[in-house]
């Protein structure tokens, strides 16, 4: 049996075609690929449904072949670029699926927090590394996250991404900017109101999000922090935290 046969990897959704919402492809048709299990809790996130195992019955180990099937009948077999998203991606064997879908045509962008760093990562096309700020209550290890930045090389394309709630987070974003002067960074304002899972529908506190988007506009201005581009997470704007869009 072939390796891309043998491997299987957790799954906790698959959908699209929609658009990618946060940081650097931001706008761009695309199919997601959200795997289960992270090795992080932060206190804010808006994804538990594929990091609690309290979910874990949802999360499915599915063949490289049935995931494939399922991201060309998604997009009508015509090629774009896959998310990898979480949880985090980074823990399960992605290379064969990568192998799978280049021969195909499509694409492949990854989120991961940096902290399990693959080799395969040489492989992707984008990746979005997004270390964590102290209101997640996680530690970065530097170490490892340097690690992530040397496996994936030359090819992939390589971006910041940094979550913000307050001014400490904006202060370790300004420090994880220093220590990778070549990586763009982009800026999201945080989302307070990571409903249960169960409540799609739960209002998100859009104020909020806008408040912290002026907030945080105003600190790069007055900073003269003229590398940064702040972003908001586009999809909670429009669909709020549900989850498959
Ligand atoms: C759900 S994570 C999955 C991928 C990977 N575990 C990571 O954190 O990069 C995808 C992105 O959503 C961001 N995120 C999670 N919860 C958020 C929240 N409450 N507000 C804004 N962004 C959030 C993360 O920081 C990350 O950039
Ligand atoms: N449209 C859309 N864009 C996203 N960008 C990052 C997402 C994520 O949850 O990882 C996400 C998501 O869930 N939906
Ligand atoms: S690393 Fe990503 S998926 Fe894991 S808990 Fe943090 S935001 Fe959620
Ligand atoms: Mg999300």
């Amino acid at each position: 049996m072939s390796a891309a046969r043998e491997t299987h990897i957790r799954v906790s959704e698959i959908f699209g075609p929609t658009i990618q919402g946060e940081g650097i492809l931001i706008g761009l048709p695309t199919v997601f690929v959200r795997t289960g299990g992270c090795d992080y809790r932060c206190s804010w996130c808006d994804t538990l449904h594929a990091v609690d195992s309290d979910y874990r019955d949802q999360w499915h180990p599915m063949s490289v072949d049935d995931i494939w099937q399922e991201v060309v009948r998604l997009s009508g077999n015509k090629p774009l670029t896959v998310s990898l998203s979480g949880g985090n991606p980074a823990i399960q064997p992605l290379r064969p699926l990568l192998e799978r879908g280049h021969e195909d045509g499509y694409r492949f962008a990854l989120e991961t927090q940096g902290s399990v760093a693959k080799d395969w990562f040489a492989d992707l096309d984008v990746l979005v590394l997004s270390p964590k700020p102290p209101s997640s209550g996680m530690e970065t290890d530097w170490s490892a996250f340097g690690a992530c930045l040397r496996m994936a090389g030359k090819k992939p394309q390589l971006a910041l991404k940094i979550v913000i709630f307050d001014d400490r987070d904006y202060l370790y974003a300004r420090a994880a900017a220093a220590r990778y002067p070549r990586l763009p960074v982009y800026l999201q304002p945080g989302n307070h109101t990571p409903p249960p899972p169960a409540d799609d529908d739960a209002k998100v506190d859009i104020d909020g999000i806008m408040d912290r988007m002026r907030w945080l506009i105003d600190k790069v201005t007055e900073d003269r922090w003229f590398e940064a581009r702040v972003l908001p997470q586009l999809h909670v704007l429009l669909w709020g935290n549900k989850r498959g869009v």
